[in-house]
């Protein structure tokens, strides 16, 4: 492994400078097109736009259970029509209204030819073939065809994220299967000689691998399904035996800790020997010693090793890389918030701080910075649901001021 000074790559950068280049890696590798069931695209990035091979609703038809007639035949407060059939939803009847006449009918079920209008049966007297409706609004009770959805319209976009409601909609226009971006194989490395499974006993000077479960858990919530490795001791051979391994298997390789200035971080020298590394360092806290390159086939990313840095990697760079990766380019949903209490900001760096996110009486979303400092602090976490972010330079922010807010 080479000894000299890594630093023939972007450093020290800006957020934003750093998001841009991640972003640009992303697209350069974006994952190839598959046409999956329906069934399994929940949560996929479409690849493909969707224009309506049908219309929708597909006929006119009833928004309620009740009779159909024409509404030229209404007369008066209360008018009598004669019942010749029923039309439920499924097949259609072929009915056709004549003057006076009326069909029963359920929600959903098409309506007959010659009518224009539904009592909905709870204001409706029937007597045999004497059928009493009350006096309607024209076209009262009717959805027509085409009303949601014309045929050949333009319904989903490419790089649209596949939400329940979106997959619905394609089931409603009769496509089976849809064009999709894979989804990303991604394998998750801890490390660290201090690192000791959850369960088994602590010898001095140990700790518990903590943000194994943390970034399985953020990946997995993000609808991926990564593969934990086993931990990467701080030896340079094994890190980089299992690193390699990793990068020619998965297309993506996330790593925690070992990232820094300390001697035994050896990630950032195993990724210039064996593959390219695109940015190391940033302008944020925490996370600061954030590593991204690439190897073999997978891109790489370094988070640093403190708990809270992991968060705050893995939720702004992490889900960019990911997002890019399938060429997702529907920006994902932003929330904003009033501050709670005011902030005093000195240091050059963006931040992002634990918080909670909730409505005032009043309505407002606002946003409760934790006082804990330090990214080592797991606790103020697991009280927070969000991180708040604090944008760069020196900030003097009041009461109310209005904050980025990151949920988790
Ligand atoms: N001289 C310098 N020291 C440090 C710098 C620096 O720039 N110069 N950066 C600091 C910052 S900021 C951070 S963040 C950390 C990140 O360092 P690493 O990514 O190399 O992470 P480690 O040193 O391996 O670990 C940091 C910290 O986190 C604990 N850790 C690591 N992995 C886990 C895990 N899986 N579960 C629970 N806890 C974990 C580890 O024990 C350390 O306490 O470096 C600063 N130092
Ligand atoms: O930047 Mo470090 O990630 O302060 O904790």
């Amino acid at each position: 492994m080479s000894d000299g000074p890594i630093n023939d790559f972007p450093s020290g950068l800006l957020f934003d400078e750093a998001m841009a280049i991640v972003a640009e890696v992303a697209a350069a590798h974006r994952l190839e097109a598959e046409t999956v069931a329906l069934s399994r695209c929940h949560g996929r990035v479409l690849a493909g736009d969707v224009d309506a091979p049908l219309s929708l609703p597909p006929f006119d038809n009833s928004a309620m259970d009740g009779f159909a007639f024409r509404h030229a035949d209404l007369a008066g407060e209360q008018t009598v029509l004669r019942l010749i059939g029923e039309q439920f939803a499924g097949l259609d009847g072929g009915w056709s209204l004549a003057a006076g006449e009326c069909v029963r009918i359920t929600t959903g079920a098409p309506l007959p030819a010659g009518a224009d209008t539904v009592a909905i049966k709870e204001n409706v007297a029937v007597a045999g073939e004497r059928v009493s409706v009350p006096r309607t609004a024209l076209g009262q009770n009717v959805r027509y065809a085409g009303e949601d959805v014309r045929q050949g319209e333009r319904v989903l976009q490419a790089g649209q994220l596949l939400t329940p409601a979106r997959v619905s909609l394609a089931a409603s226009l009769g496509l089976s299967s849809l064009r999709v971006r894979r989804k990303p194989t991604v394998a998750v490395f801890t490390s660290g000689d201090e690192l000791v499974e959850p369960g088994m006993s602590l010898q001095p000077g140990q700790i518990y691998d903590s943000n194994r479960d943390l970034l399985m858990g953020l990946l997995r919530a993000d609808g991926l399904e990564p593969t934990a490795w086993p931990r990467l001791p701080d030896d340079p051979k094994q890190v980089e035996i299992a690193l390699r391994d990793a990068a020619c298997a998965f297309d993506l390789v996330f790593t925690c800790g070992a990232v820094s200035a300390g001697e035994k971080d050896h990630i950032p020298a195993v990724l210039r020997e064996f593959g390219r590394i695109h940015l190391w360092k940033v302008k944020m806290r925490p996370g600061m010693p954030l590593l991204f390159g690439s190897m073999d086939q997978a891109r790489m990313l370094g988070l640093p090793g403190n708990p809270v840095s992991v968060m705050a990697t893995y939720m702004t760079f992490g889900r960019a890389l990911i997002d890019g990766l399938q060429g997702r380019s529907e920006a994902r949903p932003r929330f904003r918030a009033r501050l709670v209490g005011s902030i005093e900001k000195t240091h050059p760096r963006r931040e992002f701080i634990r918080a909670r996110l909730f409505s005032d009486d009043a309505g407002v979303l606002r946003v409760d910075p934790n006082p804990a400092t330090g990214s080592h602090r797991l606790r103020a976490a697991a009280d927070s649901d969000a991180l708040m972010v604090v944008a760069e330079g020196p900030q003097t922010l009041a009461d109310g001021a209005v904050m980025d807010v990151l949920p988790y």
